[in-house]
């Protein structure tokens, strides 16, 4: 439904050119909510405002529904823009309009009749229950009334793509999750396709079926989300899942030198099996667990260990291959005093 095909954006200012975007490549299917995560400054909002041309590209396409915007003209982009609703960090509410101005404002525009925006106010209200503040001004409410109006400003046109730009981002956890809640049940509901961009990973594990991960203007991982930080590879993705880390003093590690350090990372059921158990029985090896912890992303579980190995060296290989095989993804560790 969206396709980026090798956009490009470069800044010129005095001091010379960012490339903020270089060659990105990017598909995103109707129904999904496709979160964008990176760190600061590596191309997130240039990214998600070149989508509706908030940001002129520099070079590339972007087709929505096998139209390229990039090459529309003024009239025909106001046009496209209807169809594509966008929430901000700071929400962006008009500070003079009450609850029902600030929705009814695109309807207004549109030149739809009072009746018309009295229904479709009333109607979104519902939607993001908050009938009761239909005439509190901005300054009356809490962050998360907040974005829930500019939630359903953005709805009003009924447009079937919406673009979060750190929409949670200035949110308390509680808050953050409910408004993921109502993000999820709009996309469910009425079939709006979601493209996120954050740098809490939180968000992502949350809500996201896919995901993309920018540094320094580029796309470095992209996937399904559980397979994406399940088993990431870029050292930017692995900065975001807070992989378990082999931080441990050698002192306390005792003599390193004759173990096999692993990370071990544990997918779906096999999370639940007894594995280690297993390789200790069947392989005579001692097995120390030095770190570990479980995940959930959008209900599915995976887990890390990092493990010391101790043994007949054939045994520990055995016993690695039997994890392997098991389909267990089994990384060995440099050690150094650090992970890598
Ligand atoms: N209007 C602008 N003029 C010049 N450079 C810009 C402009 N907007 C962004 N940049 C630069 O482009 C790069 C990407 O910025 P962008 O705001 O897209 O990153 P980001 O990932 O959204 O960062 P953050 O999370 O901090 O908002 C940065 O180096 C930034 O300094």
């Amino acid at each position: 439904m969206i396709t980026i095909k090798g956009l490009y954006k470069t800044y010129s200012c005095s001091d010379g050119n960012t490339e903020a975007l270089k060659n990105i490549n990017l598909r995103i299917e109707k129904g999904d909510i496709f979160g964008i995560i990176g760190l600061s400054g590596a191309g997130k909002s240039t990214l998600i405002r070149c989508i509706n041309r908030l940001e002129e590209p520099t070079e590339g396409s972007i087709f929505i529904d096998n139209r390229d915007i990039t090459k529309l003209d003024e009239n025909e982009l106001r046009d496209m823009r209807r169809n594509i609703g966008m929430i901000f960090q700071h929400f962006n509410l008009l500070s003079r309009r009450n609850c029902r101005d600030n929705i009814a404002f695109p309807l207004k525009i549109m030149k739809y009749d009072e009746r018309q925006i009295e229904e479709r106010v009333d109607e979104l209200l519902d939607l993001v229950e908050l009938k009761d503040k239909k005439f509190s001004y901005p300054s009356q409410l809490s962050g998360g009334q907040k974005q829930r109006v500019a939630i359903a400003r953005a709805l009003a046109t009924k447009p079937e793509i919406l673009l979060c730009d750190e929409a949670t981002s200035a949110l308390d956890p509680n808050t953050t999750a409910s408004i993921l809640k109502l993000l999820k049940n709009i996309n469910e509901t009425l079939g709006i396709t979601i493209v996120i961009i954050t740098h809490q990973m939180e968000v992502i594990k949350e809500i996201c079926n896919k995901v993309a991960v920018i540094s320094d203007g580029r796309i470095v991982e992209e996937g399904n989300t559980y397979d994406v930080f399940s088993n990431p590879y870029h050292k930017v993705t692995k900065s975001f899942v807070k992989d378990v880390s082999l931080n441990i003093d050698k002192n306390t590690l005792g003599d390193a030198d004759d173990m096999e350090i692993v990370r071990i990372t544990f997918l779906d059921h096999k999370a639940k099996e007894p594995l280690i158990y297993k390789i200790i029985k069947k392989f005579d090896v001692e097995a120390n667990i030095l770190s570990g912890q479980m995940n959930r992303i959008q209900g599915r579980i995976y887990g890390n260990l990092v493990v010391g190995l101790r043994g007949n060296v054939e045994k520990v290989d055995d016993a690695i291959n039997f994890l392997k095989g098991e389909g267990l993804i089994v990384e060995e560790l440099k050690y150094n005093g650090s992970s890598d």
